[in-house]
């Protein structure tokens, strides 16, 4: 199988998609020096789209114009947050994932320009978040804190933050990494105060099927660990028919070499008055085996209803 001379890679405009983009490009010069990159840029619905994103004929709103460049031919290379595509249904056809970086930290951070952490926060601060999951577990764990609904890029949102839009923002760790601001960061939450979202810190590189020449050149970049995690995790929120708006939060962890993959995971109602949890270890279980289990696990709990409680 020869190498492709070049791999055109779609991406869309906001400053967190072009570094993605840009960590592809270093990691695929360092491995196949002779193989040259091109950037092709779109605009999807979801990034032109300021309301509540269920509107939006809900699912994909990030990835369909993506899809479409790869599927048309107009790219050879898409690089996508994990978190960002639907688990409800399967990948477009003609399309397969090449890899699974190895994952960036899956945390949110707290964004509060006069420094103080979530527990200093005093009553009535106002979080700007349309994130259902993150709404949930705030209201559980800071009840006296609002929420405003904010949506946008994170550089759009920090703009809001200081027009005054709100008083503070969670944002994800690693994205605030990609877009070279994690100097705004004022506390890192742990995972058990915001459980992260499904795929968190995960960048997948999606391919068409057909073409073997591009998956055989950049599936040296995927990480082994990262592919386990998120086979439990995609095949988790698979089974639960998870949506991109529902009250839906877990992460999987590595043990060491690779051992001891577990997953753990929650269900809540917005108002963060019922939280359902589960977490397992895989032993002898395949990733996505797990995933099923823990899915499952939740259902027992009454996770179905709480998931068809949400608007989509
Ligand atoms: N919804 C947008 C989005 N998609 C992925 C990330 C963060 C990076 C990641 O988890 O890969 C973000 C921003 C955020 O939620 O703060």
């Amino acid at each position: 199988m020869s190498a492709p001379e070049l791999i055109r890679i779609v991406s869309r405009s906001s400053p967190m998609a072009l570094a993605q983009v840009e960590r592809v490009r270093t990691e695929l010069a360092a491995l196949h020096p002779g193989i040259a990159t091109e950037v092709v840029p779109v605009t999807t619905t979801g990034d032109r789209w300021m309301g509540d994103l269920s509107a939006v004929e809900g699912k994909g709103a990030f990835t369909k114009e993506v899809d479409a460049a790869l599927l048309s031919g107009e790219a050879d290379l898409a690089v996508h947050c994990v978190k960002d595509i639907p688990a409800d249904r399967p990948l477009p056809a003609g399309t397969t994932f090449a890899a699974f970086l190895k994952r960036d930290d899956v945390r949110d951070a707290l964004i509060h320009p006069g420094g103080l952490t979530l527990d200093e926060l005093p009553p009535g601060t106002r979080i700007g978040t349309s994130s259902v999951r993150r709404r949930a577990q705030l209201a559980a764990s800071h009840p006296h804190l609002e929420t405003v609904p904010m949506r946008g890029n994170a550089n759009r949102r920090m703009e809001k933050l200081h027009a005054g839009e709100a008083d503070a923002l969670l944002l994800a760790v690693s994205g605030l990494h990609r877009i070279g601001r994690p100097d705004v960061i004022t506390e890192v939450l742990s995972v058990d105060t915001m459980c992260p979202p499904i795929g968190a810190g995960v960048l997948a590189l999606q391919c068409r099927e057909d073409d073997t020449e591009t998956i055989d050149a950049v599936s040296g970049l995927g990480d082994p660990d990262t592919h386990r995690e998120t086979q439990a995790e995609r095949m988790f929120l698979h089974v639960l028919q998870g949506h991109c708006n529902s009250p839906i939060a877990g992460y999987a962890r590595s043990g060491r070499g690779g051992g001891d993959l577990s997953l753990r995971a929650c269900v809540f109602t917005p108002d963060g008055k019922t939280i359902l949890n589960a977490h397992e270890w895989a032993g002898r279980l395949d990733p996505a085996t797990l995933g099923t289990s823990v899915a499952v696990a939740l259902l027992r709990q009454g996770a179905r209803e709480l998931i068809d409680g949400i608007p989509h």
